[in-house]
């Protein structure tokens, strides 16, 4: 249903105001209202909620929650006030039913914060006598004011509001059909034991009565669908939950069952389960992980996932049990799956407190579907038995939360923005957000300083500075495992990540810009293998393949071992047609074209100044003693160098100096490997590496050299002909 402006309130002679949706009735007003509804029988609330959603399983869902303790009234309103109903819309239809104490709730709260030019009392005529139900100050007011609303013709018998009286205001036009959400359109819904407005005594609807069942498991179930919880179905065990695999019905589960004695109250406990089966329920999005079912039996909770065939996102990139690295396409999937998922709730207004990588699941095609949201349970201080747990929990907390939120606990928006841009570099990286092995442990230090010290550099526009700061966070960290990662993807992803960490307003359009662009230069180069142009063999070196890659995937790294690059996603960015295109061809075309034998000291890319402005380019090709700054942000690799021009003191012949820049206060640094070893697997990699031109390829670059003089033109460059 396409979504429509809110309908007006008008009336001739008066400003048109909006009316009140459904999702802005205050808190304490709406908390009322599901008290005074939630209190009606079963056979009453169902006509009700079957008047406001016609999808059965949908209310099935709902229905189910009351034996969570959820209030169910409350999740009806929720998703219909997310589809946008209007407070008039539900006035009228608690009139129809008759339910005017809880109409009165709604009504008395109107009179007292909406003109009275905007709202009616959707009281029954018989009671409109009845001055302990009818809003007295709309009728007051409406007389003071002395309004005087003419009605459109064909309103007037069709609205019970409008049947309230002589003295009532009209509401000018009442939703029409098309302005109703669908449920409300027509069909009430046909049900053999619901029958809303009949006049047959009420059948009382239980529970047991409705197919919903499948959704609350019994103890028995989950006890066979695990095999009473067997060792070798036991997937994970955390502080708060073991984990299991189950199966029911030839379909596979995930039961995490939680541990009530971790926690430190029993509400805790309650309270994450009900926030974790509001939020599953109310969410139905592709990246977000859908709750199957629950239990509900004493001190036996337990949450029902689909089982994610590819694990979470952390193991993955860890390559756990030897699983193949994920590719970049994969990669770029994954972040875009997580961005759209975090908008998703955002949009409803929901927080989900807990994006991190082991929370992103990877289904069997390696769609991420965001789980496992909802407050942190805080574990009991176990002093004896667990000194530091709770330091443990925290501190693996702390590597996707902002300073701010540890500060002041203030749960926002920018959290989930900020950590999503923590898993975001993950991705990028591989490197894992926490290592306490490492300096610094968290991965977000290495990433800020970075942003940091591109800060001070450029002392320009925040755009720019992030740029910067994410060439060089592809320089020194992106993740090898991930072959042929087009540069200009590679940027996008750090600079997403760069805009998520953000102090201030960080900006999910903008990360969503910046992965489109990603995923543009993804589509390119899907079409360029299609017409027949491998991505890897323009100018990988073969060898580069099968050299081991560098040890960040183990969490750690070294600058030293940077020099070897993906050298073979240069191509691609020099392909990029105009539109996407970010980089300077001819420089890395001519730089493709030579044949690297050993590393030239003297080579040297420089930031260009130009566009960076600020800084003063060595004459000589070596870095200026006065100035140490440009080397720190010199990036060796032209592949980040988008805004970088070769200097002339690179030489025929010869590639760029292997040299790691030297540039944040800090590097990620694994304290307990000598990265003397690094550095010599790095040297040892660089003699030993040979490189053989390709004619093809050879040729292929000198197309494309050709295609930016435009002596070529798209077809000829990708043999359409
Ligand atoms: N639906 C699922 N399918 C497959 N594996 C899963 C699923 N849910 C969880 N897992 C596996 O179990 C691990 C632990 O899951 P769990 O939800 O306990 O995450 P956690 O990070 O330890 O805790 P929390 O989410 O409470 O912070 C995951 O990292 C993943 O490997």
């Amino acid at each position: 249903m396409a979504l429509q402006p809110p309908p007006s309130l008008t009336c001739p002679g008066h400003r048109a105001q909006p009316a009140p949706y459904v999702h802005s009735i205050p808190s304490d007003v709406l908390g009322k209202f599901c008290e005074q509804m939630d209190c009606l029988n079963d056979y009453d609330w169902m006509r009700f909620a079957s008047h406001v959603i016609t999808d059965q399983t949908e209310l099935r869902k709902i229905k189910c929650m009351e034996k969570t303790g959820i209030s169910i009234t409350g999740e009806l309103m929720w998703w219909w006030g997310v589809r946008l109903a209007t407070v008039q819309q539900l006035l009228k239809l608690l009139s129809e039913l008759q339910f005017y104490r809880a109409a009165k709730i709604i009504a008395d709260w109107m009179s007292l914060h909406f003109s009275t030019d905007s709202i009616r009392t959707p009281l029954d005529p018989t009671l409109q006598e009845n001055a302990s139900l009818h809003p007295r100050g709309n009728r007051d007011e409406s007389i003071k004011n002395g309004t005087k609303i003419s009605l459109p013709p064909n309103s007037v018998h069709s609205d019970p509001v409008l049947k309230a009286g002589p003295d009532c205001l009209s509401l000018i036009p009442p939703p029409t059909s098309m302005d109703l959400p669908h449920s409300l359109q027509s069909n009430p819904p046909i049900s053999s034991s619901v029958k809303p407005c009949s006049s047959s005594p009420p059948q009382q609807e239980s529970l047991h009565n409705l197919p919903s069942r499948s959704l609350v498991w019994t103890k028995d179930e989950v006890d066979i669908a695990t095999n009473g919880f067997s060792e070798e179905n036991r997937i994970n065990e955390s502080i708060f939950a073991d984990v299991f695999k189950g199966q029911r019905q030839n379909a596979l589960y995930v039961i995490k069952r939680l541990k009530e004695k971790e926690c430190e109250n029993q509400n805790q406990t309650k309270r994450f389960f009900h926030t974790e089966v509001q939020i599953c329920f109310r969410c139905c999005h592709n990246n977000i992980l859908h709750l199957l079912g629950f239990t509900i039996e004493r001190e036996f909770n337990c949450l029902i996932y689909p089982y994610m065939p590819n694990g979470s996102l952390t193991d993955r990139l860890q390559c756990q049990g030897g699983s193949e690295p994920l590719t970049w396409e994969k990669r770029l999937k994954i972040s875009i799956g997580l961005i759209q998922a975090i908008q998703y709730l955002h949009n409803f207004g929901i927080l989900h407190g807990n994006v991190k990588s082991s929370n992103v699941l990877l289904d069997a095609n390696f769609v991420p579907k965001l789980g496992h949201s909802g407050h942190r349970l805080q574990p009991l201080e176990k002093k004896t038995e667990n000194g530091g747990m709770k330091t443990k929990v925290m501190q693996a907390s702390l590597a996707y939360f902002p300073e701010d939120f540890i500060r002041h606990g203030q749960l926002t928006e920018k959290v989930d923005i900020f950590s999503c841009g923590i898993v975001l570099a993950e991705i990028l990286t591989g490197i894992k957000a926490m290592d306490e092995r490492r300096d610094p442990i968290f991965l977000k230090d290495a990433l800020l300083d970075e942003i940091q010290v591109a800060k001070e550099l450029t002392c320009s526009k925040k755009g720019s500075f992030e740029n910067l700061a994410a060439k060089e966070i592809c320089f020194k960290y992106q993740d090898r495992q991930a072959l042929h990662w087009p540069a200009t993807s590679a940027v996008c992803l750090a600079t997403a990540a760069c805009v998520c960490l953000r102090k201030k307003n960080p900006d999910m359009a903008e990360v969503n810009a910046l992965m489109e662009t990603a995923d543009h230069q993804r589509q390119y180069q899907m079409m360029l293998e299609e017409r027949g142009y491998p991505g890897h063999s323009l100018n990988t070196p073969e060898e580069t393949n099968d050299e081991p890659a560098c040890p960040f995937n183990n969490g750690f790294s070294d600058d030293n071992c940077d020099g070897n690059m993906n050298a073979g996603s240069l191509n691609y960015v020099d392909m990029l047609p105009p539109l996407i295109r970010v980089t300077s061809a001819e420089t890395y075309s001519e730089q493709m074209l030579r044949i690297p034998c050993e590393s030239d000291e003297s080579s040297n890319f420089s930031w260009d100044p130009i566009r960076d402005g600020a800084y003063q380019p060595p004459t000589n090709g070596l870095p200026d003693p006065e100035n140490i700054f440009p080397l720190e942000f010199h990036t060796n690799n032209p592949e980040y160098n988008d805004d970088i021009t070769a200097k002339s003191t690179v030489s025929e012949g010869h590639i760029p100096s292997q040299e790691a820049p030297v540039s944040s206060k800090r590097t990620l640094l694994n304290t307990e490997n000598s990265s003397d070893t690094c550095s010599s697997q790095a040297s040892a990699k660089e003699t030993s590496m040979e490189i053989k031109i390709n004619e093809q390829k050879k040729k292929m670059m000198q197309d494309i050299l050709l295609y930016k003089e435009k002596k070529l033109n798209t077809s000829e460059l990708l043999n359409l002909d």
